[in-house]
């Protein structure tokens, strides 16, 4: 993976059953990504390893959408980062807002699997964000500076800089969620740095890949990469078909 990429991913969440996504990764295994970017998508668990078979020696890289913290064990229906590092994953994504919301997903959860995830030479993607409310109530800060604070604690000053990080309103989420505006992200990214910076240093915090998403399409990409302090967008679902996914990454440094 190039360090001083701009990461433009994908996460398929409940979509692609097993033959959809497999079609859907030979098309990218045949694609190319200008070098500057580093694309990855993550499907869903079903598709895991037929995924990163298909994309092993290509330029994208492949995660799975959540894990649980231990090896294995009396977890049913739980997946353990031992599952997804021998599908051949690199990333793991933690803390979406829809797992934070629906599923139970807690600060300290996701301090667990990260800590994991880095056991197992996995690189989390730690998603972060401020609710609705939140943002009306103008403590987005206080939110991302809680969330980020206890997912990294106890993650050593080496550790720190293979862990990514996605800013994601949830109020920008999804087909009822609005993007945030230009100048919104640059703020809060430039808040985001300097949290990062107190928690692992100077070398560390600044090393740390930070990523937005939240109703990124082709027409906005672009504008958000072209800020301080956004090393790439994570998007949902204008990045689902695989073409679009291209002309989006490609789009994102024209
Ligand atoms: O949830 C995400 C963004 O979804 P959109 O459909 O782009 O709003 C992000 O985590 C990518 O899955």
């Amino acid at each position: 993976m190039e360090r001083d990429a701009i990461w433009v991913g994908t996460s398929w969440k409940m979509n692609k059953g097993p033959a959809a996504s497999v079609a859907a990764a030979n098309e990218l295994a045949r694609m190319s990504f200008p070098a500057a970017i580093q694309p990855f998508v993550i499907p869903p668990f079903t598709s895991l390893k037929d995924v990163c078979d298909r994309l092993s020696g290509s330029r994208v890289a492949v995660g799975a959408q959540n894990m649980h913290w231990q090896d294995e064990g009396a977890w049913t229906g739980e997946i353990s980062p031992t599952m997804i590092s021998e599908c051949g994953a690199e990333l793991v994504e933690i803390g979406h807002s829809e797992r934070r919301t629906y599923f139970g997903e807690t600060d300290h959860t996701v301090n667990l699997k990260v800590h994991a995830a880095l056991r197992h030479g996995l690189r989390p993607l730690v998603c972060i964000g401020d609710t609705a409310d939140e943002y009306s109530y103008s403590v987005t800060n206080e939110t991302l500076a809680r969330q980020l604070k206890v997912a990294l604690h106890g993650v050593s000053e080496d550790d720190v800089p293979q862990v990514l990080i996605a800013y994601e309103p949830v109020w920008a989420i999804g087909a009822s969620g609005r993007p945030a505006d230009a100048a919104f992200v640059e703020r809060t990214h430039n808040y985001l740095r300097k949290v990062l910076i107190n928690i692992a240093g100077s070398s560390a915090g600044s090393a740390i890949k930070l990523l937005y998403g939240g109703s990124v399409t082709q027409d906005n990409a672009a504008g958000y990469v072209a800020l301080p302090h956004v090393n790439g967008v994570f998007v949902g679902r204008a990045a689902w078909n695989v073409e679009h996914f291209q002309a989006l990454a490609e789009g994102v440094i024209a």
